[in-house]
């Protein structure tokens, strides 16, 4: 698959687009109009550049509302298009994309229409270029890429084609099984892009809101699916308008890009395998007569590259948290009832543990990092080195881990907001082997709660929020579910769930408030992580008695007003002894037809607290009606500590 991607995706002058580009490894770019106009190099240079970084010029763009015009106005769009011809052929560029009329002063007819774009191949044959018709989703008569390409037809011209662009298309719940009856000479240029269901107008939508494919919602896969189908070979060109990715790091949204892209390519591959159209009779000749036919694997005039294949992890390893001081840290941990389980042999790294539920201590050195924080989370994976290969070949900055002999190593990755991942060897009774490796000798026995890590809620800067979902759908098979907002005292925080099919990871991203909760910003401008509150939460059995044992030793929970309970009384009508004991024990209630849940939260240690949950029934969420009232509880304390 030939990659692509246009400059209007990214931050920066052209030449630093260009080069970006290059980095990540496109094969080719389409140039924005506005990119070429405002840069310095004259065309030719912009040509050289390009042929000197290994990129093709694939598409310039756009070219606006030139078809469905009165006459005199279609000479001066006949002069306009030329002159952007003449400026194509000094850039050593071939194929020009031209919207459908979004104007509403145009003429409503399919045969002027015809007429006119048929006048425009013309002029572009003249010139030896070619014209990529797109129906804009919000065109003003030609919204629908079936009509553009019906036009298409009707002029039948060979400097004449169409340009598909899955945001038109999903965005107006097109149907895409049609594309694959299209002649493939026919479609000049294939652009994608994702998008969140956003109920939106949909020219704001497109303009602000588009993401890389497997950060938003559309069925991506089955659209290309559909265009490798048809027997296209052009480039697959990412064309992502979204107001962060245009200030964002360039180079680092390239990379973004390309990964999306990748990933792209290896579920257009899967999706064609698994949705192999049944043989005709003729074509199942010499198979079993009257039986199925088999799903082998067919060959398109487009290669689709694969990727090392992954299952979901089977759960969380262990999550780390890192600090220069970690007394606060282990008073908490022995408080929630967690057990230590000693030193590890050559790292300074304490182990803590409570039934499968493990927390590495990681002791800073001093002035390495700032307040306690999560530093990494391991998975259990089928095969590391299978997934740690799978994540290279998807851009995964790899992290060095020093160990020593006969030590585990483990394989790691960086993900986007810097959160160390590492992919260890999963085991069928939920042990790991590197446990060994803590406290020889010295076996103290873990705390008898038959806990696990029930999920680990992170803060994402502002700008690699959707990077953060691509990394983990495509690097860990986790899958995003949609977005909810929660209300907070600092604004409202974007909260996204990964998890896998069986729920036994759970990954909560949560974007952090510009602002945080001490008047500094969340993030620099590198998106390096400062310190935004984080936590880790545990399951376990019987939450009121783990309640019970954590008081008993101490522990300090975040205190939840009265008003709370109040209102849980009004919306669920509890019963007032199982009110009263929430209220005494500051715990938290959520119910829904799946089932009901009970947590609490300890005070928070740096920019890290801790929760813990017991979910009854099926319930599987995350008691999201609660969660701004532990959003307010925290600001308050942050204001107290602060004042
Ligand atoms: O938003 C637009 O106007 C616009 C322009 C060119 C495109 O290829 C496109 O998909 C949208
Ligand atoms: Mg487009």
């Amino acid at each position: 698959m030939r990659t692509g991607i246009a400059t209007v995706c990214l931050s920066g002058t052209l030449k630093e687009k260009m080069q970006a580009c290059a980095i990540a490894g496109f094969d080719g770019i389409e140039i924005f109009e506005q990119d070429l106009v405002t840069t310095p190099l004259a065309p030719e240079d912009v040509r050289k550049m390009a042929a000197d970084l290994g990129l093709t010029l694939d598409l310039y763009q756009p070219f606006r509302d030139f078809d469905s015009v009165p006459e005199d106005l279609l000479a001066a769009n006949l002069r306009r298009a030329g002159a952007k011809f003449r400026l194509m052929s000094r850039l050593g560029m071939d194929t020009i994309l031209v919207c459908s009329n979004v104007a509403t002063a145009s003429i409503d007819s399919d045969d002027l229409r015809a007429e006119q774009l048929g006048r425009l191949a013309e002029l572009a044959g003249d010139h030896g270029v070619k014209v990529a018709y797109e129906a804009l989703a919000w065109g003003k008569y030609v919204n629908d890429y079936e009509h553009a390409h019906r036009l298409v037809d009707a002029v039948d011209h060979p400097n004449l084609g169409t340009c598909l662009d899955s945001f038109h298309i999903l965005s107006r719940d097109w149907d895409t099984a049609p594309i694959e009856a299209f002649s493939p000479e026919k479609i000049f240029f294939v652009q994608v892009a994702d998008a969140p269901k956003l109920s939106l107008d949909v020219l704001s939508w497109s303009r602000h809101y588009r993401v890389f494919p497997g950060e938003g919602q559309f069925e991506l896969a089955k659209f290309m699916g559909h265009v490798v189908r048809a027997g296209y070979t052009g480039p697959v060109s990412l064309e992502v308008f979204n107001d962060v990715f245009r200030q964002s790091d360039v180079e680092r949204t390239a990379v973004d890009a390309m990964r999306s892209l990748i990933w792209l390519e290896e579920q257009s591959a899967k999706w064609l395998e698994s949705n192999a159209p049944v043989l005709s009779a003729a074509g199942a000749a010499g198979a079993v007569a009257g039986g199925p036919a088999a799903p082998g694997r067919r060959r398109y005039p487009m290669e689709l590259a694969t990727l090392p294949q992954v299952a979901e992890p089977a759960g969380y390893n262990f999550a780390e948290v890192k600090a220069v001081d970690t007394a606060g840290l282990e008073t908490v941990l022995g408080q929630l009832g967690f057990g230590f389980n000693g030193r590890h042999r050559t790292k300074d790294v304490q182990l803590w543990t409570m039934g499968h539920a493990r927390v590495i201590v990681n002791e800073a050195a001093p002035g390495s990092v700032g307040a306690p924080a999560i530093a990494a989370l391991g998975f259990d994976v089928d095969s590391p080195v299978i997934a740690s290969a799978r994540a290279q070949q998807l851009k995964a900055p790899v992290v060095p881990r020093k160990s020593q002999a006969n030590e585990e190593v483990f394989q790691g990755f960086a993900a986007p907001d810097s959160t160390e991942i590492f992919l260890c060897q999963g085991s069928p009774d939920g042990t790991a082997a590197w446990t060994h490796e803590f406290g020889e000798g010295l076996e103290v026995p873990a705390a008898d709660e038959p806990a696990v890590i029930d999920h680990v809620n992170l803060a994402q800067p502002w700008q690699h929020f959707d990077e953060a979902v691509l990394f983990y759908t495509s690097a860990l098979a986790l899958q995003p579910q949609p977005f909810a907002e929660v209300p907070s005292p600092t604004g409202l925080v974007r909260s996204q769930v990964m998890l896998t099919e069986d729920r036994s990871v759970r990954l909560v991203l949560n974007l952090a408030p510009l602002i945080q909760q001490d008047g500094a910003s969340t993030s620099d401008r590198s998106g390096h992580r400062t310190t935004y509150q984080e936590h880790i939460a545990f399951a376990v059995d019987d939450l009121v008695a783990t309640a019970r044992a954590c008081q008993a030793r101490g522990l300090e929970f975040l205190q939840i007003p009265a008003n709370y309970y109040e209102d849980l009384d009004a919306r669920f009508g509890l019963e007032p002894d199982f009110l009263a004991t929430l209220q005494e024990l500051n715990l938290l209630y959520d119910f829904d037809t799946d089932g009901e849940f009970l947590h609490f939260y300890t005070a928070t240690v740096g920019s890290v607290f801790f929760e813990m949950v017991e979910r009854r029934g099926g319930y599987d969420g995350y008691g999201a009606p609660n969660a701004p009232v532990r959003h307010a509880v925290q600001y308050d304390h942050q204001q107290r500590r602060n004042a």
